[in-house]
């Protein structure tokens, strides 16, 4: 990875924050990377040991300055965090339901960012939208790319009308898959699968399946239909999921009610 830019705080090294740090770390980033946060994790603790990372160092205005604390702690602390902000910094939240006019009114600056990221990025197998403000010049773009590359694959920019729905599907979305899997080990014990192997087994297939798709030029519903045999077993259990639309029905009305709370936290 190239620098992204010199003198890199983020605030809130928590599960997403510190998978980016860790990225940032392990890619050689060469600059000063500084984390603030009140409870610092021992890999914090372990970093900051080895010279990797500031931990809470006084605040002074940042290149580019990550925020990546809950949105209830938002409202809490932006006054403190004007503090990281200079005329030349870039800010980037990972934060749900933050607008861009809540970063730039909280922070006293125009060059606000936001990316959604999901959990899978602690292993580099995240998805992330980047959301820009239409000011945002091209530089900037290719310096949050570059920043956000350690969670995984970076899509965008979108623009802001698109990322509650962005969030309710790839920010939240690991968490249907992990459901799935629970639900599904959860029916295997019910018809007689001791629990251990049932979670076993609905691991291996949830993660072998996405594997699949992955690799495969095929859409879902060709592979989908590719384990359906005509009358048999699969097509048995599917006639369950989709009777009368019951799985496209209940997914979109999550998502809806996903997209409505995003709304709610953004203030809308
Ligand atoms: N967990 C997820 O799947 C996703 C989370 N996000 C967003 O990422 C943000 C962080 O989420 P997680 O990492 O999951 O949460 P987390 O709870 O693991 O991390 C938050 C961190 O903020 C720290 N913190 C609390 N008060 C602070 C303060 N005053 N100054 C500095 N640090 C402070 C906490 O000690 C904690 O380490 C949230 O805004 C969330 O909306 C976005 C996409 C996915
Ligand atoms: O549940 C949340 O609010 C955050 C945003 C996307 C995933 N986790």
């Amino acid at each position: 990875m190239t620098r992204p830019d010199a003198g890199l705080t983020l605030v809130g090294g928590g599960r997403m924050g510190s998978a980016l740090a860790g990225g940032w770390i392990q890619s050689g980033y060469e600059g000063q990377i500084a984390v603030h946060d009140p409870k610092p994790s021992d890999q914090l603790k372990a970093w900051e040991a080895n010279g990797k990372i500031r931990l809470n160092p006084a605040p002074s205005p940042a290149a580019t300055l990550v925020v990546a604390v809950k949105p209830q702690v938002f409202g809490t602390i932006s006054d403190e965090l004007k503090a990281f902000v200079g005329p030349d910094t870039l800010v980037l939240s990972i934060m749900a339901g933050i607008t861009l006019d809540g970063l730039a009114t909280g922070l006293g600056t125009p060059r606000v960012a936001r990316a959604m990221p999901n959990t899978p990025g602690l292993i580099g197998k995240g998805m992330t939208l980047l959301c820009l403000p239409q000011t945002a010049s091209a530089d900037d773009a290719n310096a949050l790319h570059k920043l956000l590359s350690p969670l995984g694959d970076v899509e965008g920019p979108i623009t802001e009308d698109k990322i509650s729905a962005a969030t309710a599907i790839s920010g939240c979305g690991p968490a249907y898959g992990f459901l799935l899997a629970e639900v599904m080990a959860a029916a295997g014990v019910a018809h007689g699968l001791d629990a251990d192997m049932a979670l076993r087994l609905a691991r291996k297939t949830v993660e072998g399946a996405g594997a699949l798709m992955m690799s495969s030029d095929e859409p879902p519903s060709t592979l989908r239909e590719n384990v359906t045999s005509p009358g048999g077993v699969t097509k048995a259990a599917l006639d369950v999921l989709m009777r009368d639309g019951a799985m496209p029905s209940l997914m979109e009305e999550a998502v809806a009610a996903a997209v409505r709370r995003d709304r709610e936290l953004s203030g809308e």
